[in-house]
């Protein structure tokens, strides 16, 4: 395998191929992987009500956070199954691990954008559902 000048595998592309290798990536996560087609489903759905309920500029920059690195984290995470499948297809605990904490990383961003999300948007629907009510 040669590395050569360019590091890995001696190849080098011109900027836009790696943004359109990205792309790919992202198109095939969507394609293949069914929790980023939900995470994508739930944050347009999130997108629409932060523009319907006129969040403020602090507010859309934790929403964004959120969907972004949540999101991001989801690609990781399958992009981490591949590489562990194409390493072994036998048992191994450390196969077991390097799932299983890539899937609590997850997790972990989950919680956190739970608390964002209920921070922003209940005390707003809580208001609406006041006015509903008088
Ligand atoms: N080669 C392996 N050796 C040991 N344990 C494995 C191996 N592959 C998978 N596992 C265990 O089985 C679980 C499920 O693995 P799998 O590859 O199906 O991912 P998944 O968690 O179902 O992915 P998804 O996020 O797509 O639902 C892993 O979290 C891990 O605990």
């Amino acid at each position: 395998m040669n590395m050569g000048l360019h590091g890995h595998k001696g190849r080098k592309h011109p900027f836009y191929k790696s943004i359109y290798f990205a792309a790919i990536g992202i198109y095939t996560a969507l394609k293949t992987e069914r929790n980023v087609r939900i995470h994508a489903v739930v944050s347009i759905l999130v997108l629409i009500s932060g523009w319907v309920l006129n969040l403020t500029y602090t507010e859309w920059l934790f929403v964004l956070l959120a969907i972004g690195v949540t999101i991001s984290l989801e690609m990781i995470n399958s992009a981490l199954e591949r590489a562990v499948d194409l390493a072994t297809e036998e048992y191994h605990l450390l196969a077991k691990q390097a799932k299983d904490m890539a899937a609590g990383a997850v997790l972990v961003f989950s919680l956190i954008s739970i608390i964002i999300g209920a921070v922003i948007f209940l005390p707003r629907l809580i208001e609406i559902l006041k006015l509903l009510k008088s």
